[in-house]
């Protein structure tokens, strides 16, 4: 879509209905809308959503913040209805009486944001929803008599078609929801969601599924429209008008209308301080100054700090002190995010925090996630310093956004990022007015070699990328060529459609070639690379399968001729859901060590389901006095999965470097640390032992880091337990789940019970749990005060005593919470205290709802508490009776 195409509207017709209680919706829902602020569509969503009324596949396309997503939930909940049984639409609504609807979104943290959404507008209509992603989840989307709309990230959507092809259930879905559909270009997740659409096309209940895709950033449509057999909607529309700029020395220039002169000089920044080469602080204070928020795009996480540091430093200067409120509000934030971290936040995010100023990136844990988000989305922290992940992850929006360069990650920014970056700017419903800058090098107008001129006039006016299949590799699809190359090569270009095949064939919708063509004709590559080339790949990947022990093509009794077929190991790589070289990697180490995982504790499961990590041993002297300090038992899971002294001593003399040897070591010291996580040693502290540059990583692991391979072991684990149930390997199969139930929770087996709550974390439910609080409802049930008494055991000690012999680290801990080690002087434990009783009351009472939709008294009865109980939190008064 180009961005001067007009709004593709109808030309005449029956006027549109922009009012939403026109669309036939229930009441209720129509008011959860009108609670959110949407009473009345935009012109362009109700025609577009005409274009879908009669179950037609639609995609349409509309800037960041056009207001995409309204459409496609009230396609979605229309055809839930419709498909709703009739009988049952007057009675109390069962969620076995309603179809399955897909809502897929390409990252986590906005899986979870659009779950909520849904349960909000959806309360009281007795439908359903759920979110799916990374390890939130055991389960699979979309069970019999589960949730009514599942909420996805694509590679859970994926698991979940394939679940339903196998059950023969995929006639009971109505509805799949794509968003950000130009994820079908992504060279790393592309891939699973062409396999997810190819599959329904391909069944025989296509044309009873409606797809509904949408994006921001996408061309090459003929193509998509092709694939889907659907209707294009295109619109240029923005509630907010963004206008964009790029600063060269000091001097803005506004971007110009595509055929005009590049760039436009606009006017010339005040001087800043020596350190600001950028003119980031006249920038910045020109908005805060207004009481508006920035998001500062930075090229990684170091500078995201740096330039979070010196913003903070310079900015009082320029802005108005903040009111006593806003500051109180940056006090509570800054010590909540250290209560959730025992304490042991980072020290300079809160300081910067208190001046309303915060960095965001992968090296935070997610507890400094969430409450730098949360205290940017109340305002009370109007700078936000930024990696690029977080423009398409999380839905912040922002008055201005900047790119302090072109540089973003790991190359300079695409036109689609930086689409996604700018469009945080400016949202309906946040800001009046969305501006965007970025930061130029060299002089206005330099030559290429000279500066970034040129290139950010690209990045500015450069058309959409086209959508592109990424089944087969981008270079054999441009040459037109008809072999993919000979080898592993060539085996390794098709690794995509291998993975199509297996599924297709494991979950029984495939088994005879002219299947297989059929398969093919519903993939997006077979309308984009030449039909030679996809079948020269089909006969590589094939034979690749089959050569590796995953299919098998034979004639069985009673068969006319040959089928495909997916042999044990195929079927267990299948049900893992995993990469298929990972899959075949695990089922190979699994098969080979059956006989002798040691169970007495989890190091070696662990070790096991360790597919990927960050170390890389740099120290082995610090590796020696790691592994010596070894507990006996450890010692020998090191020696039954081949690590040896001999190898360290060998390295630590100086001998030559032996790769694989090498990366056993790092895995098993990152299996040690993934263990110790699940022991409950809190995360600063392993990050401190572990963590420190040129050990165990080159650049050094962060809590943030540590806690995402705690994340990954989680949903390895869970993946593996399936790999072993198909396979049959039954004494493994608890012992992965609770790796991963582990994991998940961060905490021993008998704290599980209260980890259900995420508000806990698990020193804070150690601490409780050794006060005799087990479980959520006996944590609900206890009185504020001995939740303070039992919580003050998760502070570390020597913050508690004030003894001399603390750490040094502890005692500067100890200093900024200004702990007293008095019971109740201590404002971290009484918020915490407090924080926790309501969620627990929360939870249960959550817990009651979801047992009464389920029609299923008795459990509703069991979490209801005794009679005379009454519940009082501070905030609102609960009671049941
Ligand atoms: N008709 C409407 N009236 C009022 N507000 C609306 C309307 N439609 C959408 N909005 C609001 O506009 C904001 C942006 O909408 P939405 O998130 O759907 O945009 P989007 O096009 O999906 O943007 P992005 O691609 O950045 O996610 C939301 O807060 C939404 O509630």
């Amino acid at each position: 879509m180009s961005e001067d195409e007009l709004t593709c509207m109808p030309a005449k017709g029956p006027p549109l209905r922009l009012c939403l209680a026109d669309w036939g919706l229930p009441f209720a829902i129509t008011q959860a809308y009108a609670e959110k602020g949407v009473k009345e569509m935009y012109p362009w969503q109700a025609a577009a959503l005409e274009g879908g009324l009669d179950g037609s596949n639609l995609v349409y396309c509309a800037p960041t913040s056009g207001g995409k997503s309204l459409v496609a939930e009230i396609l979605m909940l229309r055809r839930l209805l419709a498909t709703q049984k009739p009988h049952t639409r007057f009675k109390r609504w069962k969620m076995q009486e309603w179809k399955f609807a897909l809502f897929v979104l390409p990252y986590i943290s906005v899986v979870a944001e659009k779950a909520a959404h849904f349960t909000d507008v959806l309360r009281s209509s007795g439908c359903k929803c759920k979110g799916f992603y990374g390890n939130s989840e055991n389960g699979t989307p979309l069970q019999p008599g589960g949730e009514a709309i599942a909420v996805c990230t694509i590679e859970k959507a994926n698991v979940a078609i394939n679940r339903l092809v196998q059950e023969d259930r995929l006639g009971e879905l109505c509805c799949i929801v794509i968003d950000e559909v130009h994820m079908t270009s992504d060279p790393q997740r592309g891939p699973a969601l062409e396999l997810a659409i190819t599959k329904i096309l391909h069944s025989k209940h296509a044309a009873a599924i409606q797809i509904v895709g949408m994006s921001a950033t996408m061309g090459g449509l003929d193509a998509l429209s092709k694939w889907l057999n659907c209707r294009l909607f295109l619109t240029n529309f923005r509630p907010v008008s963004l206008t964009e700029h790029a600063v060269f020395q000091g001097t803005v220039f506004t971007k110009a209308k595509a055929g005009q002169l590049c760039l436009e000089p606009q006017r010339q920044l005040p001087e800043s301080d020596a350190r600001d080469r950028d003119f980031l602080l006249p920038l910045v204070a020109e908005v805060v100054g207004e009481a508006g928020s920035v998001m500062v795009f930075c090229a990684s996480r170091k500078q995201c700090q740096s330039c979070a540091e010196l913003i903070a430093d310079l900015l009082p200067a320029h802005v108005p002190p903040a009111s006593e409120e806003v500051q109180q509000a940056r006090e509570e934030l800054a010590e909540g995010m250290r209560g959730a971290m025992g304490g042991f936040a980072d020290a300079a995010l809160e300081r910067l925090m208190r001046a309303g100023v915060a960095w965001h990136h992968a090296g935070l844990t997610l507890e400094e996630r969430a409450h730098v988000e949360a205290g940017y989305r109340a305002g009370s922290i109007r700078v936000l310093c930024a990696t690029s992940t977080l423009a398409a992850g999380i839905n912040l929006p922002a008055r201005r956004v900047i790119l302090r360069s072109l540089w973003q990650g790991p190359g300079p920014v695409s036109r689609s990022q930086y689409l996604q970056m700018v469009g945080r700017a400016g949202r309906a419903g946040y800001a009046e007015v969305g501006e965007s800058y970025i930061v130029g090098q060299g002089p206005a107008e330099a030559p290429r070699g000279l500066g970034n001129w040129h290139a950010i006039c690209e990045v500015l006016h450069e058309p959409l990328p086209v959508l592109q299949s990424r089944l087969l590799p981008q270079d054999a699809v441009d040459r037109s060529a008809a072999v993919l190359g000979t080898g592993s090569g060539a085996e390794a270009a098709t690794a995509h459609l291998q993975r199509l095949l297996l599924e297709a064939i494991a979950n029984g919708s495939t088994s005879g070639h002219s299947d297989i063509e059929r398969l093919l004709c519903c993939t997006l590559i077979r309308h984009q690379a030449p039909a030679s080339l996809v079948d020269a790949a089909v006969k590589v990947a094939l034979g690749s399968l089959r050569q590796r022990g995953l299919l098998s093509f034979r004639a069985l009794p009673g068969d006319e001729k040959p089928r495909w077929r997916a042999t044990p190991m195929g079927t267990a790589v299948h049900s893992s859901s995993l990469p298929i070289h990972l899959g075949e990697r695990l089922y190979e180490e699994l098969e080979a060590g059956l006989q002798n995982v040691a169970m007495d504790d989890l190091l070696h499961p662990v070790y096991l389901v360790l597919l990927e990590h960050p170390f890389e041993i740099h120290d082995w002297s610090t590796w020696s006095s790691t592994f010596h300090s070894l507990s006996a038992h450890h010692r020998r899971v090191a020696s039954a999965v081949g690590i040896t002294r001999e190898h360290i001593l060998v390295r630590m003399s100086g001998g030559r470097a032996d790769e694989a040897k090498d990366k056993q070591h790092a895995r098993f010291a990152a299996a040690c640390v993934v263990n110790a996580l699940l022991c409950e040693v809190p995360a600063w502290q392993v990050a401190e032992e572990w963590g420190k540059a040129d050990t165990f990583s080159k650049a050094g692991l962060s809590r943030g880091q540590l806690q995402k391979l705690q994340a990954d072991v989680a949903g390895w684990a869970a993946m593996a337990s399936q790999l072993t149930a198909a396979a049959g390997w039954l004494n493994l199969e608890p012992l992965l789940m609770r790796v991963s139930q582990q994991a998940i929770a961060g905490a021993c087996p008998e704290l599980l019970d209260l980890m259900q709550m995420p508000e806990l974390t698990a020193a804070q439910a150690r601490a409780l749990y050794r006060a005799g609080i087990t479980n959520p409802e006996a944590l609900a049930a206890t009185p504020q005060v001995d939740v303070e008494r039992a919580l003050c055991a998760w502070l570390p000690h020597t913050m508690r005593t004030g003894s001399a012999a603390r750490p040094k680290d502890a005692r500067s801990a100890a200093a900024r919470v200004g702990i007293t080690g008095q019971l109740g002087s201590n404002a971290v434990v009484r918020r915490s205290a407090k924080l926790l009783l309501t969620a627990a009351r929360e939870h249960l009472l959550a817990s009651a709802q979801a047992a009464w939709h389920e029609g299923d008294s008795k459990d509703a009865a069991d979490v209801l508490p005794p009679e005379g109980v009454h519940w009082v939190t501070d905030a609102k008064e609960m009671s049941m009776h």
